[in-house]
């Protein structure tokens, strides 16, 4: 059973995403938004290390190796941890898009079990974008590109300002990416871009 609500279904007055000139040539990496990050991050040991590459148009890839830490049931993927994945694929088309947007609404289908030791090989695209609303969906495969889809998603991403994190966040962890000459540069990367 699968299906999305109309909340991700685009309006008519929607257009098609355009890859911005600055995105990351296709097959690049295009790196964690953020060291600490759950999803992608290189310095949270239990995290998914995901890592996304840019694809053509507006779209990704990315690959996520199922550990024992990331077990729901005996030898199986936690299915948090699978729309975990999927988020995160997605949070990567901001790369492309060159702006910064966060998850509104993310719906999942989960089609096969995901067994510890597996490759799941993630892509995501945008669908379109409609103001600040970005529509995308993405989908994660068994063992290789062309593998059996084990889940899906469709999403609603919406555009925010660097103040979403800044006025959000926990004041120490803000501070430190403050004082991250790397996580500076990388915000500057979208705040450059009209
Ligand atoms: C110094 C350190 C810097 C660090 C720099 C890091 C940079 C790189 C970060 C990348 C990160 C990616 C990582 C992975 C992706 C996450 O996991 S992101 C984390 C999970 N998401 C969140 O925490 C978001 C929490 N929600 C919110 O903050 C707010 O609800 C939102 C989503 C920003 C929207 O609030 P808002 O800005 O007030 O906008 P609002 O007017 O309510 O909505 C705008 C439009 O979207 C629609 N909309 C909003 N929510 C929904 C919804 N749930 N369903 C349907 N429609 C919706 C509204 O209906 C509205 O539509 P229109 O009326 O324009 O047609």
């Amino acid at each position: 059973m699968s299906g999305r609500t109309p909340a991700l279904t685009p309006p008519d007055s929607a257009l098609a995403p355009v890859r911005h000139p600055d995105a990351p040539a296709p097959g690049e990496p295009i790196g964690s938004h953020y060291e600490h990050c759950f999803g992608c991050g290189g310095e949270q040991p239990h995290g998914l290390h995901l890592a996304a590459k840019a694809g053509e148009g507006v779209s990704v890839t990315a690959e996520f190796l199922v550990r024992p830490e990331h077990q729901g049931a005996p030898g199986l993927a936690h299915g948090g941890l699978l729309a975990t994945a999927l988020d995160d694929t997605l949070g990567a088309l901001n790369w492309l898009l060159r702006v910064i947007s966060v998850t509104g609404r993310l719906e999942t289908d989960y089609l096969r079990p995901v067994p510890v030791g597996s490759v799941l090989h993630l892509s995501a695209e945008v669908t379109a974008v409609d103001g600040r609303k970005i529509y995308a969906t993405a989908e994660g495969r068994l063992n290789a590109p062309d593998g059996p889809v084990a889940v899906r998603a469709d999403a609603l991403f919406v555009e925010v300002k660097v103040e979403h994190f800044t006025e959000n966040g926990r004041p120490e962890e803000i501070r430190a990416a403050m004082d991250d000459p790397d996580q500076i540069r990388r915000v500057r990367a979208f705040e450059v871009n009209p």
